[in-house]
């Protein structure tokens, strides 16, 4: 589990994230969702580390991550895999080389080891005999699933993906989001995404967070979503005429 504790965040003069207290859970697919500028960013970036509190606390299971010493943060960081926007592979490399890189960067396996847990990785996103290719040989979603192999090749405790549906199709959106699902469930790791994807948020939202100008607006599950009479969380989800017209008529059918 992550927990954020009464986190502030500004920049100079700018107050973005106004005192974040909530909780991230293991097993689940956890949902930071809100406006454009809502503090969204900010806050991943604040809880893997690439940014520090104005104040408050992160809280890693039983660790207070901005009270360790940089080896230690370094120890958690092995622990984090991340999906980057837009997949941030490397052009130049294979598949196989970027899924091996946090491999060669931190592990003391052999080569022979490395490959084979490469090809492991490959298998579980469904791209088994992909190692030779190029990124640019292969299409968006199929760079999203090496992104996500590359991201879990070191059997992390923690996941984060920043909008992982961003360029998809909605089709190979829900197969990437069910595939983030399926495998945060087998590792029982705690997955946290940054998403604008109001499919994502009804499929796999476990645990959704509402950010609204910095402050948490609401939080709650998939399911609680459209039962919930929260305003800012109403605006949100269901901003576009035609979703509102789903909403109603899913409602009027009970
Ligand atoms: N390094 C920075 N310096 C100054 N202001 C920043 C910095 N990073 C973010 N901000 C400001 O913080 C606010 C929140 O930004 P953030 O990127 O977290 O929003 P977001 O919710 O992720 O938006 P989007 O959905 O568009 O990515 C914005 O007003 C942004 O300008």
């Amino acid at each position: 589990m992550i927990r954020t504790e009464d986190i502030f965040k500004s920049f100079d003069e700018t107050e973005v994230l106004k005192g974040i207290t909530t909780e991230f859970y293991k097993g689940k697919t956890n949902l930071i969702i809100g406006r454009s500028g809502a503090g969204k960013t900010v806050l991943l970036k604040l809880l893997v580390g690439l940014l520090e509190p104005t104040s408050g606390k992160v809280w890693y299971d039983d660790t207070d991550f901005f009270a360790l010493d940089r080896k230690q943060m370094r120890n958690i960081r092995m622990e984090v895999g991340m999906l980057f926007q837009a997949s941030a592979l490397f052009d130049s490399m294979t598949v196989e080389e970027n899924i091996r890189f946090p491999l060669d960067m931190f592990s003391t396996l052999t080569l022979k080891e490395k490959r084979q847990q490469v090809d492991k990785c490959l298998e579980r996103v469904n791209l088994e005999g992909a190692n030779a290719n190029f990124p640019s040989e292969i299409s968006g979603g199929m760079q999203k699933r090496v992104g996500i192999a590359r991201a879990i090749v070191l059997d992390p405790k923690y996941l984060f993906c920043d909008e992982p549906n961003s360029g998809l199709d909605p089709k190979t959106s829900i197969v990437i989001d069910e595939l983030i699902r399926d495998i945060t469930i087998e590792k029982n790791i705690t997955t946290i995404i940054n998403t604008h994807d109001m499919n994502s948020v009804m499929e796999i939202g476990d645990n959704i967070v509402l950010l609204y100008q910095g402050k948490l607006a609401w939080r709650g599950t998939n399911e609680d979503v459209l039962e919930s009479d929260n305003a800012t969380l109403q605006d949100f989800i269901f901003a576009s005429p035609f979703l509102q017209r789903l909403r109603d008529a899913a409602l009027k059918r009970g």
